[in-house]
């Protein structure tokens, strides 16, 4: 079998999806995209086209290693999610031929159903309690928020009693019925992360994400000395190179690598069984579309240290399409009682429906995350 196409679509609210076509009729689909730079993804990809146009498909551990050394520059957030779409739809392909769903390929299943997580409140979590009740009625009780608005380097008693009053008000509100992570997004810096865990320790969060910007991966351990609360981190980090560091240093108690950002499922299954090695658990980041969540539920039911699946549906983002506008069953992806059974259709488990994505891709946003600034007109970590 050989590798004849590349086709990408930019479509809403935010992604990228890949088309591969071989000469045997065999199309896999990936979503290589980073949030806020789908064209530059794009353009990644097509650089890769050239090489992979006319390679065996099947090949995937070599063409993985000739993207990622193929290049004297390397790794980081642009290059590594185009490979990751690519790594997904290679992936797709080969059990479509093979006529097995990806999980059979890695090993077959350690679980039947996968507990998935809902976002509530927005990028400014005002009113969560409204969101919790009614997503309960529709079978989740686990939840992530933000954790913050805009947050100074070093802010006020009454920035901190805000963010804290918020989730006072959750556990108030539901006891131990429910379980939520608190997104600090990166918009808290080191000196306020410890005052602030050290304040949100009484509710108990399940995990507290990205305390600090990923390029102060250094705190992490310190962090998680100063605090009970599990430590979350991966969406912004995008090989096994990276995370290596991360699992050696400590601190972080939960891995959230993204499938559409750190090398796909060959990269992202070497990572989870790295962290399995240091007792660190899995949670695939994936605020995404269809086909990024399928390659995180692949690597789900493989791995023995996957707890809790991140999908987008309803996320903030989600603005003129939903989770499951471009798949054709959209039962693949059913969640019941916050789970997700394990996909069993051959290859990523999902069938998009291509000429809904190619009408939609007539209207690709160009979207971008917000610019915010602090009072004083300086850039504020979105
Ligand atoms: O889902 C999460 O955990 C996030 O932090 C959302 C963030 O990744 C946005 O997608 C960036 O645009
Ligand atoms: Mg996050």
């Amino acid at each position: 079998m050989k590798i004849t196409k590349l086709t990408t679509y930019r479509v809403p609210p935010r992604w990228m999806l890949l088309k591969i076509e071989t000469d045997e009729g065999i199309v896999g689909w990936g979503e290589p995209v980073i949030e806020g730079r789908a064209r530059t993804v794009e353009t990644a990809v097509q650089e890769f086209a050239p090489y992979l146009i006319g390679q065996d498909p099947a090949r995937i551990n070599d063409l993985w290693q000739v993207m990622y050394r193929g290049g004297f520059y390397r790794g980081g957030a642009i290059l590594m999610s185009a490979m990751a779409g690519i790594d997904q739809a290679l992936w797709d392909i080969k059990g479509k031929a093979l006529g097995v769903p990806v999980y059979q390929l890695l090993g077959g299943l350690v679980r039947d159903r996968m507990k998935t997580y809902s976002w509530v409140g927005g990028d400014r979590p005002a009113d969560v309690i409204a969101d919790i009740r009614r997503l309960r009625e529709a079978g989740f009780d686990t939840f992530k928020m933000n954790g913050t608005e805009e947050f100074g380097i070093i802010d006020s008693a009454a920035a901190v009693d805000a963010a804290v009053g918020r989730i006072a008000e959750i556990r108030e509100a539901f006891g131990s019925q429910i379980e939520f992570g608190i997104d600090f997004h990166g918009r808290v810096a080191a000196p306020m992360a410890k005052v602030l865990l050290r304040a949100l320790e009484p509710y108990r969060p399940l995990f507290v994400e990205e305390p600090v910007l990923a390029e102060q991966a250094e705190y992490y351990p310190r962090l998680a000395e100063s605090t009970s609360i599990p430590l979350a981190a991966g969406e912004r980090m995008y090989s096994r190179f990276e995370f290596k560091r991360v699992f050696q240093e400590g601190g972080i108690a939960i891995v959230q690598p993204d499938l559409s950002h750190a090398g796909g499922i060959s990269e992202c299954h070497k990572i989870a069984a790295m962290a399995e090695a240091y007792d660190i658990a899995l949670a695939p980041h994936c605020p995404l579309g269809p086909i990024a969540l399928a390659a995180c539920l692949q690597l789900d039911f493989v791995a023995h240290n996957a707890v809790l699946q991140e999908q987008s549906m309803g996320i903030h983002y989600n603005k003129d399409a939903e989770l499951l506008d471009y798949v054709i069953n959209r039962e693949d992806l059913r969640i019941t009682d916050g789970y997700i059974a394990a996909l069993p259709k051959p290859g990523l488990g999902v069938e998009i429906d291509e000429e809904r994505v190619k009408e939609a891709s007539l209207r690709a946003p160009d979207w971008r995350n917000p610019l915010w600034r602090h009072a004083d007109g300086s850039v504020a970590e979105w």
